[in-house]
């Protein structure tokens, strides 16, 4: 799937074309990507499998418009991003993309289910439809009788189903899951990223997560290697 480096099909999710990001300046600068190009399918689950210090998150970054490559080309959904100003970066991030992160990032003074609710809240959703959406979520991740519960009241795992279920309450197009697993142990891991993959079919959209733990490729439909910034095969 690393093989389309010259734009991908209509039912690519992403297409990311030499993609560079260098930190720093000469002497001291670090080449965190060196020529990325990948496609990314709809509606499946990609991992992006690496170790510490390989690029994952610079890549992930670049992809979910939070950083600016320095130079190639990323389409989302068609869309260029590179061609977007930050108004436009900031709405496609809210409408298209849902992420997740490794320290979950949840509010600590709201509870579960206000904290799955606040992307509905933001976009000013009705409280009925947002009550609904939140009690959908809440069951599809496991935690309908943690609803009013906070952060420091749950455990790692729940708290990053919280945040799970939060990424997808305004039904993005897109998931992007940096190193969701990399604070829970190696069984709660698991389950986490069960949960991720009945969630790509349950809300039939597209994930791209990354880790750097092998155990977890099973989970995944296809597997990008990312070894010094560079994909491997
Ligand atoms: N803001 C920054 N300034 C300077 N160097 C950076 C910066 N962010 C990342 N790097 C460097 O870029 C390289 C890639 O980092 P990145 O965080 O993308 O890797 P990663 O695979 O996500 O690693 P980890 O699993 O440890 O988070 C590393 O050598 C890192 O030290």
């Amino acid at each position: 799937m690393t093989g389309r480096p010259n734009g991908g099909h209509a039912h690519d999710a992403i297409v990311a074309e030499e993609l560079h990001r260098t930190y720093g300046r000469a002497p001291t600068a670090v080449h965190a990507l060196r020529g990325v190009s990948l496609t990314v399918p709809r509606g499946r689950l990609t991992v992006v499998q690496g170790a510490s210090g390989s690029g994952k998150t610079t890549l992930l970054n670049l992809l979910g418009g939070l950083d600016a490559p320095d130079s190639g080309r990323i389409l989302l959904d068609g869309v260029d991003v590179c061609g977007l100003d930050e108004n436009g970066l900031v709405a496609l991030r809210r409408e298209r993309i849902g992420f997740v992160f490794q320290t979950f990032g949840l509010i600590p003074i709201l509870t579960a289910a206000e904290n799955v609710g606040l992307p509905l809240r933001l976009r000013r959703a009705p409280v009925g439809e947002r009550d609904e959406r939140v009690a959908q979520l809440l069951a599809l991740v496991g935690l309908s009788d943690h609803a009013r519960q906070r952060p420091d009241e749950l455990s790692g795992g729940q708290q990053q189903r919280v945040a799970i279920a939060r990424a997808v309450a305004n039904r993005p197009q897109l998931i992007i899951a940096d190193e969701p697993t990399g604070r829970l142990d190696a069984e709660t891991a698991l389950g986490v990223m069960e949960l991720l993959r009945a969630i790509v079919t349950a809300e039939n959209v597209t994930a791209l997560i990354s880790t750097h733990d092998p155990r977890l490729l099973d989970f995944a439909d296809e597997v990008l290697h990312l070894r010094d910034g560079r994909l491997h095969s």
